[in-house]
């Protein structure tokens, strides 16, 4: 199996390296001082699970890596829509896409089945920007549990899980999310098929839409969000909103906004990655979070006055970050 890593970051190296010590042919596709680490030492993984260090071929050059069987897409969510040139001499004519992004992916209505079939978010796919370089037919479906930083340039720091749950568009259980969820296994990652995995998206989003915003908003960590009673309130609300709109699209969440909550409390003092990119200077992941499930709210009738107050903050907050 070819597989391709474009945008062989925190995430994506991690995922790159386990691939690659199960004997995936696995080509890593980075840039600056993090590539040329990866082109000399290979990528340093340090885990609670045991380090290890894995040296696949890494290079910024999508030319020289050529079409691959999968494309595991590392790349902010913000950068999709200019990633054409990078990632179409990765493509033939049945490669899969799987990205990593958090949030509402570009395909969420792709075979959806029902009203919405086919429907495009403006928040998540802007005048058709990114399924015109990310074909919905390619993509497979992802949802990472797993949590990596970049320690230093090619050192990968996994915190926790290993989980990347996979699934299709359509809900079936297909050949190429067999084989790469074999591969993932053998990697040692948990990679479950997922009928539903629009399902696990918004469990996965309950957290990113609540925490990632607000973090940023107050610079505070995970636990100090959930100890501060008005924090938490928000938080909960902001919750209970999204499961309304899940609701509404006909998806179900099997965890209450306690669990959650007490989940997300037990992460302790971590800074989210919405308040890392902050504190960096880069540009903040908000739009496939926050302003597509205003957008998602809009269409399907649900109120969620406090998903939008957050939202009109924390854009001001990406605009003035990125200014
Ligand atoms: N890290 C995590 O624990 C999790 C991440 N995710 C999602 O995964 C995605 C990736 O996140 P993460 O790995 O943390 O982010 P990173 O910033 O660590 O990784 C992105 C990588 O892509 C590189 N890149 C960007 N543009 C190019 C380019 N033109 N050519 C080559 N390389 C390029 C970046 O380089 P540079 O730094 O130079 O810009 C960086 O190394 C995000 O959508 C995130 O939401 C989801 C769940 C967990
Ligand atoms: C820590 C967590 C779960 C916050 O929602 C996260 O995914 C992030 O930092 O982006």
């Amino acid at each position: 199996m070819k597989v391709a890593v474009l945008g062989a970051g925190a995430i994506g190296a991690y995922v790159g390296a386990a691939l690659h010590r199960a004997g995936a042919d696995v080509h890593l596709i980075a840039r600056g001082p993090h590539l040329a680490a990866m082109r000399q030492d290979g990528v340093r993984v340090l885990s609670p699970r045991g380090d290890f260090t894995a040296r696949p071929h890494a290079t910024d050059d999508p030319v020289e890596v050529g079409p691959a069987d999968y494309v595991f897409l590392g790349l902010k969510a913000n950068s999709y829509a200019a990633c054409g040139p990078l990632i179409e001499p990765l493509l033939h004519g049945t490669t899969a896409v799987v990205a990593a992004q958090n949030g509402i992916p570009w395909w969420y209505f792709h075979r959806h089945g029902g009203p919405y079939d086919g429907r495009r978010l403006e928040s998540v796919d802007p005048d058709g920007a990114v399924s015109a370089v990310l074909a919905p037919e390619r993509a497979v479906g992802c949802v990472v549990y797993a949590a990596t930083e970049l320690e230093r340039p090619g050192v990968v720091r996994h915190v926790e899980g290993t989980r990347f749950s996979v699934g299709e568009p359509d809900r079936s259980v297909s050949a190429r999310c067999l084989a790469l969820s074999e591969a993932m296994r053998a990697g040692g990652l948990k990679c479950p098929v997922e009928p539903d995995l629009r399902n696990d998206i918004w469990l996965k989003l309950l957290g990113n839409i609540s925490f990632n915003p607000i973090s940023a908003l107050v610079r505070a960590t995970m636990r100090q969000m959930c100890l501060h009673g008005g924090t938490r309130r928000v938080i909960e609300t902001m919750m209970s909103e999204t499961l309304a709109v899940a609701r509404a699209l006909g998806c179900e969440v099997g965890v209450s906004i306690e669990r959650r909550l007490a989940g997300a409390e037990r992460v302790g003092d971590h800074r989210t990655s919405t308040l890392q990119d902050l504190e960096r200077g880069k540009p903040l992941e908000l739009d496939v979070l926050l302003a597509a499930v205003v957008e998602l709210a809009e269409i399907t009738g649900v109120p969620v006055p406090t998903l939008r107050t957050v939202h009109a903050l924390s854009d001001l907050l990406a605009l003035r970050s990125a200014a």
